[in-house]
């Protein structure tokens, strides 16, 4: 028997790189929200031991993928025989700055930190979740955050009701190959947490990503017609925000043949919250 387990995006509302470690990760300030799109995550118990991922996810060889490394790294703090079956249920385009590999990952943890009866705490989830990528923790977080470090210092930040346009370019952009661009803009000034306002900040990243993907350009000033448009993460997904969801819904009707996008609502709380404490 299978549970289905829900793993939602996030959109970067900014993403100011502030610097660079010295192991070369670069010092981030952004907004994640997340919103109501989501991947499937099914999960079923196995009491043989064995993390095994059920079907295939095309790319990603079963020893990289990130939810299978998230069950093995749980493992450690679960009882003997804990196991699991994996099968995901993929609607997050992969290498698209909504985080679904991420997410993917972080759900995982949840559920299993609930049916291995591991209970860990948030916190202790939060780290867990860093080593498998510096997008991990904001999910586990599972609030709207104010990010800071590489993506794993986070407190909660309010942000307005919000409707999302989300456009979907039809290309994959490599994170580490947009952060080692030579023309990045690494030294943003530190921002102090302030209240969020519409329009504030913006992707330090995006201009790389521009230039080197026409799709993405197309993309941002198509929408960018009908309000604020900006990428999330390393792209290539483009969002802007709109106060109503009939509002999202006739841009969205708009869009022409050539591209694809979504309506997302903006989520307050991820909805596997309760399972930490
Ligand atoms: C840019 C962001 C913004 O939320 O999102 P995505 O576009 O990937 O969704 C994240 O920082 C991405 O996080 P994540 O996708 O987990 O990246 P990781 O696997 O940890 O890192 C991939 C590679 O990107 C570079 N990297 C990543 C994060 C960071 N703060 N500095 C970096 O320089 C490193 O070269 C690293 O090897
Ligand atoms: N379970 C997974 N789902 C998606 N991608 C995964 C997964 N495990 C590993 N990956 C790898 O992570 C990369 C980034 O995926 P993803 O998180 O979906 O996009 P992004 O980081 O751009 O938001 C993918 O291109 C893929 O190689």
């Amino acid at each position: 028997m299978s549970h289905a387990y829900p793993a939602p995006a996030k959109l970067n509302l900014f993403l100011h790189v502030t610097g660079r470690r010295a192991d070369g990760y670069h010092l981030l300030q952004s907004v994640f929200r997340l919103i109501d799109r989501s991947d499937t995550v099914h999960l079923g118990l196995r009491e043989d031991g064995r993390v095994v991922r059920e079907g295939d996810l095309p790319g990603v060889p079963e020893e990289h993928d990130l939810t299978v490394r998230a069950a093995r790294l749980l493992q450690a703090h679960a009882p003997e025989g804990a196991g699991v079956g994996i099968r995901l249920e993929k609607v997050l385009p992969m290498g698209g700055g909504l985080g679904g590999g991420s997410s993917d990952a972080a759900t995982v943890l949840l559920a299993l930190n609930r049916l291995w009866q591991v209970n860990l705490p948030r916190e202790a989830l939060q780290k867990l979740a860093l080593r498998l990528g510096a997008d991990v923790p904001v999910f586990v977080f599972g609030r709207t955050a104010f990010a800071e470090g590489v993506g794993e210092v986070l407190r909660p930040i309010d942000v307005p009701a919000a409707w999302y346009v989300v456009l979907v370019p039809p290309v994959q952009v490599p994170t580490a190959a947009i952060f080692a661009a030579p023309e990045l803009t690494r030294n943003t000034p530190a921002l102090k947490i302030a209240p969020f306002s519409a329009g504030m900040g913006h992707n330090d990243l995006q201009p790389v990503v521009v230039e080197r993907y026409p799709e993405v350009a197309r993309h941002l000033d198509w929408l960018g017609r009908f309000g604020e448009a900006r990428m999330t993460g390393s792209g290539a997904c483009v969002f802007a925000a709109f106060g109503t969801e009939a509002a999202a819904r006739d841009v969205l009707q708009q869009l022409p043949a050539t591209m694809q996008g979504f309506v997302a609502q903006g989520l307050d709380r991820h909805p596997l919250y309760d399972f930490c404490a």
